[in-house]
């Protein structure tokens, strides 16, 4: 995939990871920095016919939260937007208003769309201009980026390209080259003509207009577009005769339409949250060499890994450092009590991570030659699953590994490979049904 390449080297937050593309100056748009203020629409009315769920598309869950959530935050996490309006059905406010308030959408405010996408906008926009929306607050921003609710994946670089370029153009949108060929058949369903693939692409969001002039468009455009239209870019050139200037964007920002596209989605996040981890050893000399030969081999795995070594009962102050570095991956090694492991997820819990992604947290126990084997300690295992239940709701997915210490150097190596590759995909999965296990490496 080529997410993969393209992840910088230590996201500070994993909405900011999906394609940073390029350099702003590679498509002509000056470099000039236009930041804002800048103001959001995201159409979320719609039932997503062709998904076909009874959900609508933008409340399903992508790792227990809903998509709409998903890119709500990919704008409240940019400094220079300033407010967010969330267009949806009527039967929906009450969900979207449960939205707002359970991940903290703080920037975010909604209003009831229309039958059709661009009423749906229309009334979007209206919120910072009519009087009836007067308790809202707002003022009207100079530029006003619409999105659609169902394209989780946007980051800041083709925000800025294409608000920068609306500012100084009037209009501008994301494009993308076309995948298939479009051809057009005749009423007996045979071959009309065909378009040259390699000069058309394919217009994709984000847009983003001054926002006097997408809204004088909409209220010249005749019924007729307001039911059957699909392009604001259109609207712009019919009505206030403003060219758009178009923006090549990443392949992410496609639009999640049918059933796979959720599947595709939620893969896509579980590969960015795995990409870095952050490994907390014991001071003893076996879960040290354990941590660093770990960080070692993740590292070929292309993982961004730290390591940091704390005595016990102090690991529970390592977790302010994992969080500002954002990591949603934690592996603590050592044979230390419970009761410090709880004294880990207290800490991760409260400190407000996992309100967006869930956590993984593998505690990786050494079994040593000369100890008590841990088969043997019959409590144990189930104190695991019982830690890890009460984790589960704090949204950490806790998993236990059992490592093998021997001297002998092959036999370790391929324990030490085991662990890396389960502790991979324990990441990549995020899996919540197998928490609570002891996996025996
Ligand atoms: N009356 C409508 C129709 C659509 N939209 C929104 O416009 C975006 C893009 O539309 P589309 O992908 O076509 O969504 P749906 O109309 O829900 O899907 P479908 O066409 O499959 O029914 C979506 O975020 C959708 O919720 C909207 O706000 N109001
Ligand atoms: O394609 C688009 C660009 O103009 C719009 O993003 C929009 O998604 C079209 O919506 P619909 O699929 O409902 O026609």
């Amino acid at each position: 995939m080529e997410l993969i390449g393209d992840l910088p080297a230590r996201p500070l937050d994993p909405a900011a990871c999906f394609n940073q593309h390029g350099d702003p100056s590679d498509d002509g748009v000056s470099a000039r920095s236009f930041r804002g203020p800048v103001a959001v629409v995201l159409p979320a009315g719609g039932c997503g016919e062709r998904m076909g769920l009874s959900t609508p598309k933008q409340f399903c869950k992508l790792l227990d939260r809903p998509l709409i959530s998903y890119t709500i935050h990919a704008f409240e996490r940019i400094k220079w937007i300033e407010a967010v309006i969330v267009v949806v059905a009527e039967q929906h406010v009450e969900l979207m208003k449960s939205i707002i308030q359970k991940y903290n959408h703080e920037k975010t405010q909604w209003c009831v769309g229309g039958l059709t996408r661009h009423r749906s906008i229309f009334n979007g926009l209206s919120v910072f201009v009519d009087d009836k929306f007067m308790e809202c607050h707002l003022t009207k921003p100079k530029v006003v980026i619409i999105h659609d609710a169902v394209r989780p994946f946007v980051n800041e670089d083709i925000l800025l390209k294409i608000a920068t370029a609306a500012n100084d153009h009037g209009a501008a949108g994301a494009i993308r080259p076309l995948v298939s060929t479009v051809i057009a058949t005749n009423s007996e369903h045979f071959l009309d003509h065909s378009l040259e693939r390699s000069k058309y692409r394919a217009s994709e969001m984000p847009q983003a207009f001054l926002f006097d002039t997408i809204y004088k468009a909409y209220q010249k455009c005749t019924e007729y577009d307001f039911e059957y239209g699909t392009e604001c870019l259109h609207l712009v050139l019919s009505y206030c005769n403003t060219q758009a200037k178009l923006i090549e964007g990443p392949p992410t920002l496609w639009k999640v339409t049918y059933k796979q596209d959720l599947f595709a989605a939620e893969s896509l996040i579980k590969e960015t949250l795995s990409q870095n981890v952050c490994v907390i050893t014991d001071v003893d000399q076996e879960a040290l060499q354990l941590g660093h030969c770990l960080k070692k081999m993740l590292m070929t795995q292309h993982m961004d890994v730290e390591v940091i070594s704390a005595e016990y009962g102090k690991k529970k102050l390592c977790i302010p450092h994992v969080s500002s570095q954002e990591s949603y991956n934690i592996i603590i090694i050592g044979n230390t009590e419970l009761q410090e492991k709880q004294e880990v997820i207290d800490v991760i819990a409260n400190s407000s991570m996992t309100l967006l992604y869930p956590m993984v947290l593998i505690l990786v126990y050494i079994s040593l030659p000369e100890s008590t084997p841990f088969s043997k300690k019959l409590d144990e295992p189930s104190a695991i699953r019982r830690l890890a239940k009460e984790a589960k709701h704090r949204n950490i997915l806790v998993y236990g590994l059992l490592v093998n210490y021997t001297k002998d150097s092959e036999e370790l190596n391929e324990s030490l490979e085991n662990m890396c590759f389960i502790s991979k995909s324990l990441m990549k999965d995020r899996n919540s049904a197998l928490t609570g296990q002891l996996l025996v490496v």
